[in-house]
């Protein structure tokens, strides 16, 4: 049994909703719908121009007392002080966890497999990202799918550790991924690219809550 005993802040054990944009409107815009749980996923800019939307993404989180999670730009995320900062595999090997812990900040950590929730579970972070459940044209995955049943077999080994799921999460889909019991779901173009952002987003709170406190 998997005790939740985190190097970094705890997270609650259900994050809920959790919306990951690539931009400052997206997150305001959010924010105001009712999502607590957010994150900032810039992709392929500098450091400094990447910079001053994770000013205004951290301010807007402290705003609304949201949990903005910065994804990647782990040394921007210590250097303005996000409530939190999401690695992947691949940035686990660049970034200090060392610095984003004594800085305060939760880490939140993909994975793939099981190996991949070893190596997470070796860092002990505030919460585990689950992934990619289903086929997605968000982002470019090395791997296939892992589906329902895997993701259930994940869940009920990582006991009362969070955790989040990701990818292909519709609205239509998202009953049966929190009925596994994972704590989030973690959704893109089921918001961006919803006809109606409002109602996508309206209707995904009503499934998965907007997260424990
Ligand atoms: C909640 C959540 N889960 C997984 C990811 C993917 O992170 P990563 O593997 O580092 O890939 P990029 O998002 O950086 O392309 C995420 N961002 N958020
Ligand atoms: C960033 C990320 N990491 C794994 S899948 C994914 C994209 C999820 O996007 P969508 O919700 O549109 O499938
Ligand atoms: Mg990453």
């Amino acid at each position: 049994m998997i005790v939740y005993h985190p190097l970094f802040p705890p997270a609650p054990s259900r994050l809920g909703l959790y919306p990951v944009v690539d931009s400052v409107e997206w997150i305001a815009r959010l924010l105001e719908a009712g999502a607590r749980t957010i994150q900032l996923r810039i992709k392929d800019r500098q450091d400094s121009e990447a910079e001053q939307d994770i000013i205004a993404a951290i301010k807007l989180g402290r705003r609304y007392n949201a949990r903005l999670y910065i994804n990647d730009y782990w040394r921007l995320a210590i250097k303005h002080g996000a409530y939190g900062v999401h690695l992947g595999q691949q940035d686990l090997q660049t970034a200090s966890l060392e610095a984003i812990r004594n800085a305060g900040l939760r880490l939140g950590i993909s994975t793939h497999d099981d190996r991949e929730i070893d190596v997470a579970l070796a860092t002990r972070p505030s919460y585990i990202a689950l992934g990619h459940v289903f086929p997605t044209r968000t982002k470019q995955m090395p791997s296939a799918p892992q589906g329902l049943e895997q993701l259930a077999t994940h869940i009920k080994r990582l006991g009362d550790y969070p955790t989040v799921a990701i990818g292909g999460i519709s609205l239509e889909r998202a009953p049966a991924v929190l009925a596994t019991g994972v704590g989030s779901i973690a959704v893109v173009s089921a918001i961006t690219q919803a006809m109606d952002w409002r109602a996508a987003t309206k209707q995904l709170l009503e499934l998965a809550g907007a997260g424990d406190e």
